[in-house]
């Protein structure tokens, strides 16, 4: 996507934000002045040192939480709370214990207006197959992997065809393998379905290989340090990540993460 038709139509814009927690001698900052758009189907990830505000700024645009100074707009209105238009993927996958997989991406589409229950189950199995889970459908959580319990959150979340997907570490509590799997199905799933995603992480590697920008955040108080443009071609696997041009992206973002002056 270029410049332009950023600026045509943001699908997300902040401008201005800042969130501060508390009061007094216990007030926190943990983001000032943070401006930066999204555009349409665009995937963007944010990155840096932990405590930056990364998740606050997640919580923000999720409309968990409420800014302290600035907007953000998304599809042009202004977020005054959680809305169907934005799905969110947390670390933990919270799905409810006492309902069957099948029955946890149901229960997420009980408030879509016109589905009928075999539209709402017919919904939930599409979504389950896209990320992996045919015959699994009966199960209950306890009986999934960490990483299969993530992609019911995903295919929960997607079901019912939000506009922009917050991921927030969503494979963080993951082993290596299972994450690097996780990450091909979020790329797979991206290029099905190319919605817009916002995705908060640790891991460089993992930014750089999904997204089309990299956002890399100061130390708290949190601003926008840098916007890194990742050329790659798509599609891309995991494969991508073995190319020089991947690498040079990767140490240089690990650079600027390392290298930024600490507030106060
Ligand atoms: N509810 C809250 N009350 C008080 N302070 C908070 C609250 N939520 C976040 N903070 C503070 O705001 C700052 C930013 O936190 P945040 O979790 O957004 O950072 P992060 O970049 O996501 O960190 P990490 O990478 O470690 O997850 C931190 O100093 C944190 O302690």
């Amino acid at each position: 996507m270029s410049g332009q038709d950023r600026e045509a139509a943001p699908k997300l814009r902040i401008s201005g934000l800042v969130k501060r927690f508390g009061s007094g001698d216990r007030a926190v900052t943990a983001l000032e002045g943070v401006d930066l758009e999204v555009g349409e189907n665009e995937f963007v990830s944010i990155v840096g040192a932990s405590g930056c505000g990364k998740s606050t700024l997640l919580s923000l645009v999720a409309g968990l939480e409420e800014p302290s100074a600035g907007t953000i707009e998304v599809s042009g209105r202004e977020v005054a709370g959680p809305g169907r238009d934005r799905g969110v993927v947390f670390q933990q996958a919270t799905l409810m214990p006492w309902l069957t997989v099948q029955q946890n991406v149901e229960f997420a589409l009980r408030g879509e207006p016109g589905l009928t229950r075999g539209d709402r189950a017919d919904r939930a199995r599409e979504f389950l197959g896209l990320v992996g889970l045919e015959g699994f459908e009966r199960s209950y959580p306890a009986q999934l992997s960490g990483g299969m319990q993530q992609r019911v959150a995903l295919a929960r979340s997607l079901s019912y065809g939000p506009d922009m997907l917050l991921m927030d570490e969503p494979f963080g509590a993951l082993d290596a393998l299972t994450r690097r799997t996780m990450q091909e199905l979020l790329l797979e799933v991206w290029e099905q379905h190319r919605l817009t995603v916002l995705l908060v992480t640790h891991d460089i590697d993992e930014a750089v290989v999904t997204s089309d920008r990299v956002v890399v955040m100061s130390p708290r108080p949190g601003r926008v340090r840098r916007i890194v443009d990742v050329p790659i071609p798509r599609p891309r696997t995991l494969a991508s990540e073995r190319t020089p041009e991947f690498q040079g992206l990767s140490d240089g973002i690990l650079g600027l993460i390392r290298d930024a002056p600490h507030a106060g």
